[in-house]
């Protein structure tokens, strides 16, 4: 296995909220606790769970436009998470970002054309030529007409403001792009054209995903592997296919038990889940889950459970499903090989 493109080691984000009495006193929401992870290129890593858990922060942590609390953020081998402004352009143009809604996030007095254009102007004087010709690729590109570069994005349609935003994504050829709920407030069949574009220019491009949605289905039909996250904590981390087919944390299994099924042939697993996603200010003692978790037993109330390799290359994160005495030998003897190590399934192939 080639070395990974992005790596993600130990990621922490604590907000502090407002000003206390005491130092001591002021309320923490942790909003990202320990993440590690790697995607490959070219590959989609999907990140999912419900609202508040901590999927947008990783974005925009990766992204730089929050600062880490802790951790690290290697792309091909180099820590961007301390770099300053000037030594964080080069590796920016390496990262874009796709957002939910196209409407806000694009500048509603430029033209298409300048929309999809400015980020390689920021990086490089184009004459009008040369803009213009940007311009009617990147629009070839995401399957709109180059005429339609003239257009302001009031005159488009949702869908169309997304492929926008794709092709300014697209604009300095970036070796991975983060998709943040990208198609979460298109209609049905408008997302299934996105989707169906984005894994075109993947295949085309070499561009790698980080795919960060609630949607189950949306996360099946586009994931190679998808990491569950609760309370800002990666819980399963597992190729898609093997997710989808077999969860195996509780929370994994109780998600897709409540996703609406497409097809009425396919059995539901039937996991009841209790209660609401506790505070990331005042999150669970132990594992996090373990007050809505029917299998919750002594230990899980009083240690965090740590990321387990299994037998499939997946790992998890659960006392009762995946006991730490899964780790392999090699893996026990590491120093330090709580989930730095272990969360990082490519160790195991
Ligand atoms: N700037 C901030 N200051 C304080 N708390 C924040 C800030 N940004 C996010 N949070 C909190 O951090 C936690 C994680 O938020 P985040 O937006 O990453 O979750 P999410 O999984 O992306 O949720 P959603 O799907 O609703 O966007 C939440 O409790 C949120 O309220």
């Amino acid at each position: 296995m080639s070395d990974p493109l992005l790596k993600v080691e130990t990621l922490t984000k604590h907000y502090a909220l407002g000003a206390g009495f005491l130092k001591m006193t002021i309320p923490v929401v942790r909003a990202v606790e320990d993440v590690s992870f790697s995607v490959q290129a070219g590959e989609t890593l999907c990140i999912v769970g419900e609202s508040g858990c901590g999927k947008s922060t990783i974005a925009r942590l990766l992204m730089r436009i929050a600062e880490p609390t802790s951790g690290r953020i290697l792309i091909d081998g180099t820590d961007i998470a301390g770099l300053k402004r000037q030594a964080l352009r080069a590796w920016r143009r390496r990262m874009q970002m796709i957002f939910q809604d196209p409407y806000s996030s694009l500048n509603p007095r430029l033209t298409a054309g300048q929309i999809i254009t400015e980020p390689a102007e920021n990086f490089e004087r184009l004459s009008r030529n040369q803009r213009k010709a940007l311009a009617a690729d990147l629009l070839t590109k995401v399957g709109m007409s180059p005429e339609m570069m003239h257009r302001l994005p009031s005159e488009l349609s949702g869908g169309q403001r997304q492929r926008l935003g794709i092709a300014r994504a697209l604009s300095l050829q970036p070796s991975l792009i983060i998709a943040d709920e990208a198609v979460s407030a298109l209609d049905v069949s408008v997302q299934a054209q996105i989707l169906n574009l984005l894994m075109d220019l993947q295949q085309q491009m070499g561009i790698a995903f980080i795919f960060i949605s609630h949607d189950l289905s949306v996360v099946e039909h586009i994931g190679d592997r998808v990491a569950v996250m609760y309370l800002g904590r990666i819980v399963e981390l597992a190729p898609c296919d093997a997710l989808f087919a077999n969860p195996v944390h509780p929370y994994t299994e109780a998600l897709i038990a409540a996703a609406p099924v497409p097809d009425p042939t396919r059995v539901r697993l039937e996991v009841p889940v209790e209660g609401e996603v506790p505070s990331p200010i005042n999150p669970p003692s132990g594992c996090a889950f373990h007050p809505r978790c029917p299998l919750a037993v002594e230990r899980c109330r009083l240690e965090v459970p740590p990321l387990v390799p299994m037998a499939d290359g997946r790992v998890v994160a659960c006392h009762v499903r995946a006991p730490a005495s899964h780790i392999p030998v090699d893996l026990t003897a590491r120093e330090n090989s709580s989930l730095a190590a272990v969360a990082e399934p490519h160790l195991l192939s």
